[in-house]
Parts: C-alpha cells; structure tokens; sequence
C-alpha cells in the first residue's frame, strides 16, 4: 500500500509547495484539505498534472472533506494565516490558535496514528497547541523551523565564503521568532568551524539576518515565504517516510534536555520512522545557553497566553 501525506491548509502558499515537493518526488500520495474547498480540488489537480512532466505517478486528491485524509502517515499543518509586513509572528497567536484547534480535531479523528508536523505560526506555541490537544505523544507532534532557520544561514555563509552549499552545515537553535538562535561554533564549511574562517563582525551580521530571514522576506513580497519553508517541511516528510535517521533542528517537547521543561523548543533531533526518535545534546557555552533560555522564555510567555 503506498504512504499517505496529507498537507492541511495545502491550498495556500507553504502546503502547495509542500504537496508539491512530495509528488514531484513520488515520496507518497498527497492529499491537499483546505477550507477552500474548490481551491484545494483544483491545486490538487494542478499538481497532479505536473507529475507526467516530472515522471511522478503519485496520486494527489484534494478538498475540505477530511475523509479523503483517513489513514495518513504524515500530517504536515500549514493552515494558519501568514503575518505581512510590519508584523511579528507572534502577532498570529490567537487567529492560528482557533485554526489549529479546529484542524487537530480532525485531523485526529481521520489518522490517530499519524505523525504530524507543525508549520503554522508562531511555530513553537502552535507546535505546542497541537501536542496538548490531539494528546499524542511527543515523538509524533513536531515543529518545523529549525530545518529552515539553518537552510537561511546556510545560504548566507556560503554566499559569504563563495563555497558550495553543500560544503556548508549550520545550526539555529532555540524558538522561531526574534529570539532564535544561531550557532556559529556548530556551523561549519567543510568540516571547518565558521569562527576560524570569518570574522567576529561578519559571522554578526549572518547571524542577524539569520534572524531576520523571515521578516527580510514578508517585506519584500507582502506575504511571508513559502518556497523555503515548503521544501524544509518536505525534507522533513522524506526523513520520515524513508526512516533516514536524519539529525536537524527541529522543535519538539522538551523534557528536562537542555534544562528545558514541558514546552517546545528548537534543538537538534534525530527523525526516522517513528518521528523524533532521539534528541541530540550538545554542550553549549554559558552564552549560548543563556540565549538558549531566553528563547525558551519568550516561547514559555506565548503558550501561557493561550494556555497549553
Ligand atoms: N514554521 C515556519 O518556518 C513557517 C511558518 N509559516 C506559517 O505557515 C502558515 C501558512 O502560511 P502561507 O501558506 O503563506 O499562508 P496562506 O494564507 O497562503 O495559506 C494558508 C491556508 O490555510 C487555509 N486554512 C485556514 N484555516 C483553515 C482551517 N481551519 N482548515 C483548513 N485550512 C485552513 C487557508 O484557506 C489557506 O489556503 C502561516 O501561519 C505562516 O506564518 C510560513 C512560513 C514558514
Ligand atoms: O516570517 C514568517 O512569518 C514566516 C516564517 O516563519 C519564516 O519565513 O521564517
């Protein structure tokens, strides 16, 4: 029986790239589930026909109606309402709060052994919103921001060092919002650390618009990003689906790791088959680490508002 992805809010700009990227892939079947009814149909088939090009026979459907998602594997959960310019992620709190509540909902009924993964924002807070209220446990409700936050500051420092991104590894830790935080020491060209190849002033000014890599972008185009985002989400799905045991950042509930209680978090995490079947310690300086519980604070501060 061939796997089932299912992107929720697939109509919009993240989901479609994210049910694009699998079938482009042939990675699993793809259902698309929007409140836009018609809209998620004709994405669907949109997609569907650009499997010929690609040498895909995935299968995509689309709709509102949650039964064409019974029995997914994976849930990716994109519906959420994007922040334009001048906003914070933090902004989107409330509104994407009610999403996710209505669409944990169903998506629990249709595919209780689902392993969801969390896009909408603010991550950290929505990726918690999930965990409390499909009641799953936490190996199976994943955030997904690290795997992008690092794809940014990949892009930077190779373009930077006028290297392959291929050379390149990087690591941004801590919650997805003005807060996260950039690893310099764990970022590496080749093997070779970023601290012994740039300089203090310039690895500064990667890390900031590392930062600021989604609020560079929202003011750009009026509407927050999507290829990235979408493909980062993708890869995530793929680590799943092939049991790759693949080490990224991504937010998972902590439980004690990295002196972090009961709340999401950014920090690497080993995913197979079974989700986030490891969370991998690293040790970090006093600095980093007081930047690390500073994140963790500003996360702490938003699920309490909604109280999850
Ligand atoms: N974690 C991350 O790194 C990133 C997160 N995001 C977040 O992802 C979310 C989606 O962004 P875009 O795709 O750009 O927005 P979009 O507006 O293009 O798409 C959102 C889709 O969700 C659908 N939707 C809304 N309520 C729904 C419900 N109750 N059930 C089913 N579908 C529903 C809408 O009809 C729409 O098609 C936003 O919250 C955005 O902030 C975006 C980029 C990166
Ligand atoms: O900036 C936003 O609101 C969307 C997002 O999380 C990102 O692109 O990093």
């Amino acid at each position: 029986m061939n796997r089932k992805v299912t992107v929720v809010g697939g109509a919009g700009n993240v989901g479609a790239t994210v049910a694009r990227s699998i079938a482009n892939r042939e990675l699993a079947d793809v259902v698309i589930i929007d409140i836009a009814d018609t809209k998620a149909q004709g994405i669907a088939l949109d997609i569907l026909q650009a499997c010929p090009v690609e040498g895909s026979d995935t299968r995509v459907v689309g709709g509102s109606d949650y039964a064409l998602s019974a029995g997914s594997d994976v849930v990716v959960i994109t519906s959420g309402v994007p922040r334009k310019p001048g906003m914070s992620r933090d902004d989107l709190l409330s509104v994407n709060y009610k999403i996710m509540q209505d669409v944990t909902a169903n998506v629990m009924k249709h595919s209780p052994d689902a392993i969801l993964i969390v896009v909408a924002n603010p991550l950290d807070a929505m990726a918690q919103a999930v965990y409390r209220l499909s009641g799953l446990p936490r190996e199976r409700v994943i955030g997904m921001a690290g795997v992008l936050d690092s794809a940014r500051m990949r892009t930077f420092i190779a373009a930077e060092l006028n290297v392959s991104v291929e050379n390149v590894t990087a690591f941004v830790l801590g919650g997805h919002g003005d807060t996260m935080v950039p690893l310099p020491r764990y970022s590496t060209v080749a093997g070779i650390p970023i601290t012994e190849l740039l300089t203090p002033e310039r690895i500064a000014a990667i890390c900031e618009r590392t930062a600021n890599g989604g609020a560079e972008i929202t003011k750009l185009v009026g509407t927050s990003a999507w290829y990235a985002p979408g493909q980062s989400s993708a890869r995530m799905v793929e680590a799943i689906l092939k049991d790759k045991k693949l080490i990224e950042p991504c937010s998972v509930y902590l439980q004690g790791e990295y002196g972090v209680n009961d709340q999401f978090l950014g920090v690497p995490v080993k995913l197979g088959a079974k989700g986030v079947e490891q969370v991998i310690q690293i040790t970090l300086t006093a600095d980093e680490k007081t930047a690390l519980d500073k994140s963790a604070a500003a996360v702490k501060e938003l699920t309490s508002v909604i109280g999850v």
